[in-house]
């Protein structure tokens, strides 16, 4: 219908992941403006201007931030199509406790560095687990966060899991074993197209953070 949607992302944000899968999951043709947050675009800094972080959905030239703020917009503009919230108020309040639970826990308090070693590292390791270990009793013995249906929880966490390897690496440990209900729910998302096409691939994750050295780990 004639409208422009654009978003400026970088390939191994958790946060921009999260607006690829809710896009691909509502079919909405956009371009891909990839970020290097080295060297911030103009467009960035002016249509971020607050925090000068990624991702940004320009509609129409209107920017829309914060990722699950975007995921929201998204699936209220593209409504006839996939829809990722629950219709039912308190449903839907119970899915967006979740996805603020998601935010404030799963990215740890002190970021995953590989330069942290010794008690620093087993207490961001302890608390990404224990957090993982919140969400696998929340998800129980259903299919998705939602329910039956991929939905808005579904599309908050699992970006995380492209950066698992990167964790397990530099952590050394192994999250599918502590969190073997997790990581059947992961492998099942990643079934999804919107899910496979958007999720960046782990082995460059664990690249780009060593490119980068930027500790977008746990932003
Ligand atoms: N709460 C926000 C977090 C976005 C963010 O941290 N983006 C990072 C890249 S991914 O870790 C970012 O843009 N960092 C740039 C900077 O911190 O300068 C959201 O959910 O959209």
């Amino acid at each position: 219908a004639g409208e422009e949607v654009i978003l400026l992302s970088v390939y191994a944000s958790m946060f921009s992941m999260r607006v690829r899968i809710a896009l691909a999951e509502k079919g909405v043709k956009y371009e891909l403006k990839e970020e290097d947050l080295t060297n911030k675009s103009l467009l960035l800094l002016e249509m971020n201007s607050v925090h000068k972080k990624v991702p940004v959905l320009l509609h129409n030239g209107k920017p829309i931030l914060e990722s699950l703020i975007i995921v929201q917009y998204i699936d209220e503009v593209w409504h006839d199509k996939n829809p990722l919230e629950p219709s039912d108020p308190y449903e839907r309040a119970q899915a967006r406790f979740w996805a603020d639970f998601i935010d404030k826990k799963v990215p740890c308090k002190i970021s995953l560095q590989w330069a942290a070693k010794g008690e620093e590292l087993e207490a961001a390791k302890k608390e990404f687990i224990e957090a993982l270990k919140v969400l696998e009793g929340e998800l129980g013995d259903k299919p998705y966060f939602g329910g039956e249906e991929f939905g808005y929880v579904d599309v908050a966490l699992i970006p995380f899991y492209s950066w698992f390897h990167a964790y397990e690496t530099c952590g050394n440990f192994k999250i599918g074993a502590q969190c073997p209900k997790f990581a059947a729910w992961a492998k099942r998302c990643m079934q999804r197209e919107s899910v496979s096409k958007s999720l960046a691939d782990p082995e460059k994750v664990y690249d780009f953070r060593a490119l980068t050295g930027l500790q977008i780990f746990f932003i």
